[in-house]
């Protein structure tokens, strides 16, 4: 019993999205809210009125055929109002499609804002995680459009309600019990309808993993970036056995719950028709005992069947309700996933001038088992530079992620001016940092903007694209590509050039070079795809570059970190040799047994 009334619970709740699907459709338009509602109260109460007429007419005819005197005019007034009737449900019909369908495109839009805005306040480790993934595909898939279907099966369900209401009144004339049986005819369907609604959405749901890899598969497949290797290494065959693998998987759960559903759609809506019958029988019988006029007759019978289709679109309108609560019930779940709001506040730090401070920092990311960094302490002033070295996958670019402020270390501080990066507002921190990762973007925007992204404030503004550019040595590239700091970059759109690897780091480089206020510079292999003479160039003139700031490097090419103040060697997460260039060579540790070996290659 407990049972029961959990599971009954269970049902019910999942209709509170109703009112906020509500809510939200109204503060998209509240014109348009009004407009739906209007025409649906229109067109809920006019069919009764149709009906009503008819049977005037009906007996009117009856009436003056008894009479023999020709045609009333009363009688043709009747048809005239009738057809004035069909035309008015005509036209609130028109009004509800032409609301629904300005408010379907205004409610996808909020929508989609709304899960955008949402992950723009994410933190980095929630993209990292797959299940939060998986959220944020079922709330983009299918919640934009299922607000407006929701309150489409609201009002949908209160014309029904109006008209059912309505069709009852004139109804019980005849006997109560033909209500009774007009009500109870539709239930079993209901049941099955809801039950059914529930299976599907459990099947969307389970199946998120799989929509998402099909998704991956699909850009894989169909994208630029991709297609070089797919044609290449002949990937193509194979993925798409993978993808058309996942589509008949899902496709044989999808036919066999339409074939359960469908079938006992019908064997249920069997009932609904032979209640239908029976009650014909009766009216007809009672018809023909004079109980009834020959108008009643025929309006009973209209009555009642547009009062079991009324039944039974109410019906399937609340199965289809359950179905929308349980998808609005992912894009609500998306929505209220937790942010972690950051609390600081600091624009300065409290000893400023201090410069970077790590202090015995580890870090591990989610779901892994071992640090990827360990103890790491060091202190790095203004005007120094500091060289990240370390095998691939000893933490260097994590460091990096920890210093920005996108992670945060599970043991230790990282302080900026003696103050933790917690404690710093994070739009006063991200002023600070000019970086460059290893993975930059490549917008699909012209070459100014991509500079431009580099510092928001400064998005347009091309004098400072120009000096960015100059310092990241991407200024003699760009001048002769027509059309300079405004010639589109990438392949997606009209007119879009591409760029050498070398040439998008140079313009990467110029973006880390845009926040001309940033004291600390980070450049994680910045010159790994330049050429020879372009990494010379830069590092020519690193220290004018970094005067006065901080500058972090990562780079595998020992030229290039030589030129370091002080040299970190990172392995497995943590510090094991910390000095100059200098410094390390002497004391002939690991540092000086791989610059040697490089310095070998090159002779
Ligand atoms: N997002 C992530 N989630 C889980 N583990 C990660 C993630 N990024 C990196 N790692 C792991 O953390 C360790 C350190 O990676 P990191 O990227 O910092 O290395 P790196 O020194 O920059 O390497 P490389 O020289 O190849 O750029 C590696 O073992 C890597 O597998």
């Amino acid at each position: 019993m407990a049972e029961h009334s959990q599971s009954w619970r269970q049902y019910l709740g999942v209709f509170r999205y109703s009112q906020r699907a509500i809510g939200l459709v109204w503060q998209t338009s509240k014109p348009l809210t009004l407009v739906l509602a209007g025409a649906t109260l229109v067109a809920g109460l006019l069919p009764a009125a149709a009906a009503w007429v008819g049977q005037l007419i009906v007996d009117g005819v009856v009436a003056a055929i008894d009479a023999n005197a020709g045609v009333p005019n009363a009688l043709l007034w009747l048809v005239a109002l009738e057809g004035g009737i069909i035309a008015g449900i005509a036209a609130a019909q028109r009004a509800l499609q032409t609301a629904q369908s300005l408010l379907r495109a205004q409610l996808g839009q909020r929508v989609n804002v709304m899960i955008l805005d949402k992950a723009q306040t994410l933190q980095l480790v929630d993209f990292e995680d797959s299940e939060f993934y998986d959220k944020l595909t079922r709330a983009r898939r299918e919640a934009s459009t299922r607000p407006l279907s929701l309150v489409n099966r609201t009002f949908g369900l209160l014309q029904n309600g109006i008209s059912l209401a309505s069709f009852a009144g004139l109804l019980i004339g005849f006997s109560p019990w033909a209500v009774v049986i007009l009500l109870a005819a539709g239930l079993p369907q209901f049941f099955s309808e809801a039950k059914f609604s529930g299976d599907a959405f459990r099947l969307f749901r389970w199946r998120s993993p799989d929509t998402r890899q099909q998704m991956y598969l699909e850009t894989v497949l169909a994208r630029e970036d991709s297609a070089k290797e797919v044609k290449l290494f002949e990937l193509g065959p194979l993925l798409l056995d993978r993808y058309r693998g996942i589509f008949e998987r899902l496709y044989k759960e999808d036919r066999n719950l339409t074939l359960r559903r469908e079938t006992w759609g019908f064997i249920l809506g069997l009932i609904a028709t032979l209640a239908f019958y029976a009650t014909y029988g009766w009216i007809v019988a009672t018809t023909v005992a004079g109980a009834i006029t020959l108008g009643q007759m025929t309006m009973y019978l209209v009555v009642f069947r547009q009062g079991q289709a009324a039944v039974s679109a109410s019906l399937s309108a609340i199965g289809g309700m359950y179905e929308d609560n349980l998808y609005l019930s992912n894009l609500y779940e998306y929505l209220e996933q937790p942010v972690e709001a950051s609390t600081g506040t600091l624009t300065q730090g409290t000893t400023p001038g201090d410069g970077l401070r790590f202090e015995k920092v580890s870090f591990r990311y989610p779901g892994s088992e071992v640090d990827a960094l360990s103890q790491i302490s060091f202190h790095l002033q203004p005007g120094h530079s500091l060289a990240l070295v370390g095998e691939n996958g000893s933490g260097k670019t994590t460091l990096i992620k920890l210093l920005a402020g996108l992670y945060k270390p599970y043991e230790g501080r990282v302080l900026l001016d003696g103050s933790s990066l917690q404690d710093w507002q994070p739009e006063a921190l991200r002023r600070r940092i000019g970086i460059i990762f290893q993975d930059f973007m490549r917008y699909q925007l012209p070459v100014g903007e991509n500079i431009g992204s580099g510092d928001i404030q400064h998005f347009s503004d091309e004098a400072r694209w120009q000096k960015a550019a100059e310092r990241g040595l991407a200024e003699r590239f760009i001048e002769e590509i027509p059309g300079k700091y405004h010639a589109q970059l990438g392949r997606w759109f009209k007119d879009g050039r591409e760029l050498s690897g070398g040439q998008w780091q140079k313009i990467a480089m110029a973006r880390a070079f845009m926040r001309e206020s940033a004291d600390i510079l980070v450049l994680d292999e910045p010159t790994a795809a330049m050429d020879a003479a372009a990494e010379a160039e830069i590092f020519a003139h690193f220290s004018e570059l970094t005067k006065d700031r901080m500058a972090i490097l990562i780079s595998h090419r020992f030229s290039t970190v030589r030129i370091a103040d002080e040299i970190l060697v990172l392995e497995n997460g943590r510090i094991t040799e910390q000095g100059s260039h200098a410094d390390l060579v002497a004391a002939g540790g690991k540092y000086a047994t791989l610059f040697e070996l490089q310095a070998a290659g090159y002779q």
